[in-house]
């Protein structure tokens, strides 16, 4: 069995869920190539048997570049999928997303799994930060799913596997699965602030344009952001000379009053644990 793995994942916890699956799926007998989606390939998504698509859930839903990759896919009748994802505590719609964007391929989705990863988002008053997960035990799940992924095919079953959470096929309709559906990318961009670049920091090396998965940043005689900017705060994170940054004054003031609010009510008091 071929399976494609195409996972997208910032700060590498969807990628260690992803090498888990891989990992479990290669000890059974498949044979496994696992890429980020940057680097997906439309020619081996259809030469494969399986396809896993696996995502860092943002704003309670699959993240735009994700979506816009399933949306220029080929046709994909009824080739077998599975889709998994990685949340603090609000996955909303990510794992629906991802299925029903396959499914409208006409791909056959055979199973979901989510998981807990660590948020690294940078809003300083985000509660609910889920440290040091995926930890051994996700991972270990993250087997088990792939496992009863692998049998489903290999034995012909119809329909989805046992394991696979509820929501990859229905969409549930609790708080979250409202904020993912008032949760556009223009929403966002009135919301959040974005990322300024601090020039004296800056030594041109260019790993914001690279990394940007909206291939927003563009280099003049500096990096510069564009509108197409979604708020994921990979640059911010991850630029190499920390020469971006965010003020967070306005949107604590959103995320406090709101955000924090709903977790407290919904999940109970939530403490910053990091
Ligand atoms: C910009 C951004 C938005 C996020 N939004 C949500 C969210 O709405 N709900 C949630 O449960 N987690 C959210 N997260 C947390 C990530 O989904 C989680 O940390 C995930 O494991 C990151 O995966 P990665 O390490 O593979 O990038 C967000 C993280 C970022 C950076």
């Amino acid at each position: 069995m071929k399976v494609y793995l195409i996972y997208f994942s910032q700060t590498n916890n969807t990628r260690s869920v992803a090498e888990a699956i891989a990992e479990s799926l290669e000890q059974q007998g498949a044979v496994t190539q696992m890429v980020p989606l940057k680097k997906a390939n439309e020619l081996e998504v259809i030469d494969a048997d399986l396809l896993g698509i696996g995502t860092a859930c943002f704003s309670s839903q699959a993240p735009t570049p994700v979506k816009r990759f399933l949306k220029t896919l080929p046709r994909l009748d009824q080739k077998k999928a599975s889709v998994f994802a990685t949340s603090g505590s609000a996955p909303g719609r990510v794992l629906y997303d991802l299925a029903h964007l396959l499914r409208r391929k006409g791909a056959d989705v055979i199973g979901g799994f989510l998981t807990y990863g660590e948020v690294h988002h940078p809003a300083p008053c985000l509660l609910g930060r889920m440290a040091n997960r995926p930890d051994t035990q996700d991972l270990a799940q993250a087997r088990r799913f792939a496992e009863a992924v692998f049998e489903h095919i290999a034995k012909g079953r119809p329909g989805v596997v046992a394991a696979s959470r509820p929501e990859t096929d229905h969409p549930k309709w609790g708080f979250y699965d409202f904020v993912a559906l008032i949760s556009s990318d223009s929403v966002l961009r009135l919301l959040l602030p974005k990322p300024r670049l601090n020039e004296n920091q800056c030594k041109q090396c260019q790993w914001c344009v690279s990394e940007c998965p909206m291939n927003a940043i563009v280099m003049d005689a500096y990096p510069r952001i564009g509108d197409q900017c979604i708020r994921c705060y990979h640059c911010f994170n991850g630029c190499p000379q920390k020469a971006f940054q965010v003020n967070w004054v306005p949107s604590n003031l959103v995320v406090s009053l709101f955000y924090n609010k709903t977790f407290a009510r919904w999940f109970g008091e939530l403490k910053p644990d990091s």
